[in-house]
């Protein structure tokens, strides 16, 4: 066979095709300028920029042969966010630089953590079903100031929506890791440091974006490079000091009250303790079984002090990515109300307001499932999903083959077919029924079954990379959504802000400016 040269723009020397990046609108019009790239060149085209190669592919049929030759030991999408990389290696951040490689350290660092967390996702539910209920008992007030629709009084208005889904996602993965909420969403709760805690980790996450979509910030140390490196040391001392603060209490408990086999666990950690092949030692931490950090310290898997340097990546990377996502769902519905009305009828049909406890009342759900698809068809919390090739790899599309070098990044484009009306009938609009059972079914063996491909799911990545945490975010923005939508009617606060934002790109896509919510309680 021969070998195909994808097209692309045109490549200067040493900058290659940024200058036509830039002048195609550069980060600010990301999402466009990958789905323009795929209208002008097809469903593979390449970019070159200051010698960062990139394949891109708009058809995941393309991306499954990436995946497919993955060796041992992928190199993680992590990974290509250096500004954390170097972070964790500047800093020796155990935990964090085992998570952003790909030799055996990585493969021993995830298979300590796959058990208690990928694989014993619904031991969570019941505490993440907890948490969300206390964020959505509070919502309103939180949200609007008052818990009177009529009162003219804003002047109390406390929490932007699109901060308190952050803080949302915080209560949620932190009752993961730990076993009980902080209750940051609660103004009369909350600790000021964990406020601070998801102040840190938010201006991390979003200088990230920054610098590594500009890297001359880094080169130069700019104010933004300095800044990062505050926000990431706070981020690290706040998770270095809850593990040990938790670690001297459940020792001190487990002492004075030894607990014996997993008899007097909760029923959930015993369903899980099967499922993943693990026992609770005879002597186990009094409530570990409840919480990921407790299962750990209980196997001793990890020491104490690896604990330590495993709290603050984990918390950074469970918390602004599940915000970004459920930030994009709530605008979605917000601003589809008929869509959220036939939302809310399932959830009252199928839950009767209930909590969602449960990995069966989660599949009871399609047409949740489907406006969660949705917002990811419609508004990816990420342009593309993106591995890094190990070795060189042959791909082969449409009857030709391209050549990508090791060291090259293949990126398969969210931003393409799944906004083509070629095979989504009005693409730009938000209809869930597009993934319930019926649709799938009637697109089978036609062009447009491409959009149920696995490659276009979700945005937690494929393979043995795949995000670590998506089985347990995935329940998260499902139990918080069931639980807001049975309690409120969410609304856009001015309505004619419909539409009045662009997807801008911090690390991820958000929506920029986030329009402000107003909550009605709908059980009234
Ligand atoms: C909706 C929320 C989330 C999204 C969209 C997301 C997305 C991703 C993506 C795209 C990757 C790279 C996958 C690849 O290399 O192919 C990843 C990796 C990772 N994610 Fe997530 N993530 C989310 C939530 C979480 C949570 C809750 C945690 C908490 C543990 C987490 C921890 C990680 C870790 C540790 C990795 C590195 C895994 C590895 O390289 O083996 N993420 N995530």
């Amino acid at each position: 066979f021969t070998i195909t040269e994808p097209p692309m723009p045109f490549k200067w020397p040493v900058v290659g095709t940024l200058p036509d990046f830039i002048q195609r609108g550069g980060v600010d019009k990301l999402p466009e300028i990958y789905n323009n790239m795929y209208k002008e060149f097809g469903t593979v085209f390449a970019m070159s920029q200051m010698g960062d190669e990139s394949l891109v592919l708009s058809d995941p049929r393309a991306y499954d042969s990436v995946l497919r030759a993955e060796g041992k030991f992928p190199i993680g999408g992590a990974e290509g966010v250096d500004t954390f990389v170097n972070y964790y290696r500047d800093n020796n951040i155990t935990m964090g630089i085992k998570s952003t490689s790909h030799g055996p350290e990585w493969k021993e660092w995830r298979s300590q953590l796959d058990p208690d967390l990928y694989v014993a996702w619904k031991s969570y539910l019941p505490s993440i079903a907890q948490a969300a209920s206390q964020i959505s008992e509070v919502a309103r007030y939180e949200i609007s100031g008052s818990d009177d629709d009529n009162s003219s009084n804003n002047s109390n208005k406390k929490v932007p929506f699109v901060d308190f889904v952050s803080r949302s996602a915080f209560d949620m993965f932190y009752t993961v890791m730990y076993g009980e909420s902080p209750q940051t969403t609660n103004s009369a709760k909350v600790k000021p440091e964990d406020i601070e805690f998801v102040k840190s980790a938010k201006t991390a996450f979003d200088l990230t974006g920054v610098m590594l979509t500009n890297p001359f910030e880094k080169v130069f140390q700019t104010d933004t490079f300095q800044k990062f490196n505050v926000n990431m040391d706070k981020v690290m001392e706040f998770g270095n000091e809850k593990a040990v603060d938790y670690l001297k209490q459940v020792r001190q408990e487990s002492n004075s009250e030894v607990v014996v086999e997993t008899t007097t666990a909760t029923a959930a950690s015993v369903v899980e303790d099967g499922e993943d092949g693990s026992k609770c030692p005879v002597q186990a931490l009094k409530n570990g079984s409840n919480s990921l950090i407790g299962r750990l310290a209980n196997k001793d898997v990890v020491p104490d002090d690896e604990l330590g340097t495993l709290t603050g990546p984990m918390l950074m990377a469970g918390v602004d990515t599940t915000a970004y996502v459920m930030s994009w769902l709530y605008l979605n519905l917000a601003s589809n109300p008929d869509v959220q009305s036939k939302l809310a009828n399932e959830l009252k049909s199928v839950l009767d307001g209930a909590d969602v406890t449960t990995a069966e009342q989660m599949k009871s759900l399609p047409y949740l499932e489907a406006c969660i698809r949705e917002s990811h068809r419609l508004t990816p919390n990420s342009v593309v999903n993106a591995k890094v090739l190990e070795k060189d790899l042959d791909i082969a599309v449409d009857g030709k083959t391209y050549r990508a070098k090791a060291g090259t990044r293949i990126c398969l484009n969210l931003c393409a077919i799944p906004w083509d009306e070629q095979y989504v009938d009005k693409p730009l609009e938000y209809r869930p029924e597009r993934f319930m059972s019926d649709a799938i079914e009637a697109r089978k063996g036609t062009p447009s079954e491409i959009i149920d491909h696995p490659g276009f799911d979700d945005g937690f990545g494929r393979g043995k990379r795949r995000c670590l945490g998506a089985n347990v975010a995935k329940a998260e923005i499902i139990i918080l959504a069931a639980r807001l939508i049975q309690d409120w009617e969410i609304t856009l606060a001015d309505p004619t802000q419909k539409d009045n934002w662009v997807p801008k790109q911090y690390l991820m896509l958000k929506a920029d400016p986030y329009p402000d919510m107003k909550l009605t309680p709908r059980r009234q």
